[in-house]
């Protein structure tokens, strides 16, 4: 069960950290779908003004190298060739959305870039995102924050998920308790209690075991409006068997790599291909819907590329109380929030306000994080 304390809340503490910046946020999250980039101007407490927003879709090539790279990441070394070469592409992309949000947004002065790089292994006591900060600062010729996760895993924590205080300076005057559930690859959800208090953890898998199980079988990236899976049974006894995986029985905080449930394609094998979608879209939902949390939200709101999906949304609003929405009911963009969250906290590191607490992310004390790349420019030129 998710623990409740002090250390858990994050508003009223902070009010009056310093004036606004302009950052623009940039996350290429597990479905390895490309670059989402945002531009917010916020204190690292409140946002006063969201800009811009767009995604760079990644070539499939490069996808296809982030790929391999990806399921060799635990045996490579940091210097090998190829990784370099990928993460250099990889980053050229992030300079691309950079540019397009600053074109976007009319070439208005942005001070800080929130880099969050795509993730290639998280384990416990470790966790690796690519993506290099001083050729992004020198390309952009722009401050850049980046390596948001370590200093939480080097201080216990699980270093995951850090999109909870965004999630929680957004829903400041909500009614609660509520919930902001993400689903991307992988998914993850945001509790602010009646008290106040914020806790979190990765529910499960989110999109990622679909996508792959669609691309294996039809070629498609993924069950495009749900519609495979709305033509499937789900096979409960399947269900069950995954369901039991070692994970779920853990209890919050918690994270998860992108290959944590890779088995679950082969468990599912017999199965036709509407049949197994059907089932993998119940998984999805039913990892969510067994989270233990201390008090049911009255409000589920979603971000991610998984409320694009209807048969997974029908299946979340049958297993959950409460009301289940896009966060667009809240006047938010649920493409936009990840790469709005890393400008956010971009800020916050800027100013040493923590990025997790202890029950976001089981860290022991609220822990700041982030290291400051500024590729040449001198940062007291940019007034940070
Ligand atoms: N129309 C649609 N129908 C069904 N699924 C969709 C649709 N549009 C997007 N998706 C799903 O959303 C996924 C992308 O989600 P998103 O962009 O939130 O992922 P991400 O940011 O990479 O993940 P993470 O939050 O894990 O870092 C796609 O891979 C696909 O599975
Ligand atoms: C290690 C890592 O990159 N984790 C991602 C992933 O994608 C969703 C979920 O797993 C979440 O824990 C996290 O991303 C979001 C942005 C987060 O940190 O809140």
């Amino acid at each position: 069960m998710l623990e409740s304390t002090g250390a858990n809340k994050i508003a009223s503490v902070e009010a009056g950290v310093g004036a606004p910046l302009t950052t623009i946020g940039l996350m290429s999250g597990t479905s390895l779908d490309g670059v989402d980039a945002a531009l917010i101007t916020t204190d690292g407490v409140r946002v006063l003004h969201h800009g811009p927003a767009l995604t760079i879709p990644y070539e499939a090539p490069l996808r296809a190298r982030l790929r391999t790279i990806l399921d060799r990441a635990a045996s490579l070394a940091p210097n090998d060739a190829e990784l370099l070469n990928a993460e250099d592409a990889l980053t050229d992309v992030h300079t691309q959305a950079v540019q397009a949000v600053r074109a976007q947004a009319g070439n208005i002065r942005v001070d800080v870039l929130g880099l969050h790089g795509q993730t290639i292994l998280h384990a416990p006591g470790r966790t690796w995102q690519i993506g290099n900060a001083s050729r992004l600062s020198a390309a952009t010729d722009l401050p850049v924050v980046h390596d948001f996760r370590t200093a939480d895993v080097q201080a216990g924590g699980e270093g995951a998920p850090l999109a909870p205080l965004y999630h929680a300076a957004l829903l400041h005057e909500h009614t609660v308790p509520v919930a902001v559930l993400n689903i991307g690859g992988v998914a993850n959800l945001t509790l602010i209690t009646r008290a106040g208090d914020v806790l979190a953890c990765d529910t499960g898998p989110g999109n990622a075991l679909l996508d792959d199980w669609m691309f294996r079988h039809t070629g498609q990236p993924c069950d495009f409006d749900g519609a495979c899976a709305a033509s499937g049974t789900v096979d409960t006894a399947s269900l069950s068997a995954l369901m039991a995986h070692d994970f779920f029985r853990k209890p919050p905080p918690k994270s998860l790599d992108r290959l944590t449930f890779h088995q679950a394609l082969e468990q599912i094998s017999s199965l036709s291909v509407e049949d197994g979608a059907a089932t993998l879209t119940a998984f999805t939902a039913a990892a969510i819907a067994s989270t233990p949390l201390p008090e049911q939200p009255l409000h589920w709101f979603i971000c991610g590329g998984g409320r694009r999906n209807p048969t997974l949304m029908r299946m979340l609003a049958e297993k959950l109380s409460g009301t289940v929405q896009p966060v667009e009911a809240l006047g938010w963009n649920g493409d936009a929030l990840e790469a709005e969250c890393f400008g956010f906290l971009a800020v916050r590191s800027l100013r040493g306000l923590p990025l997790s607490l202890p029950a976001t992310t089981g860290v022991p004390f609220p822990t700041p994080g982030g290291r400051l790349t500024c590729g040449g420019i001198n940062p007291a030129d940019r007034k940070l």
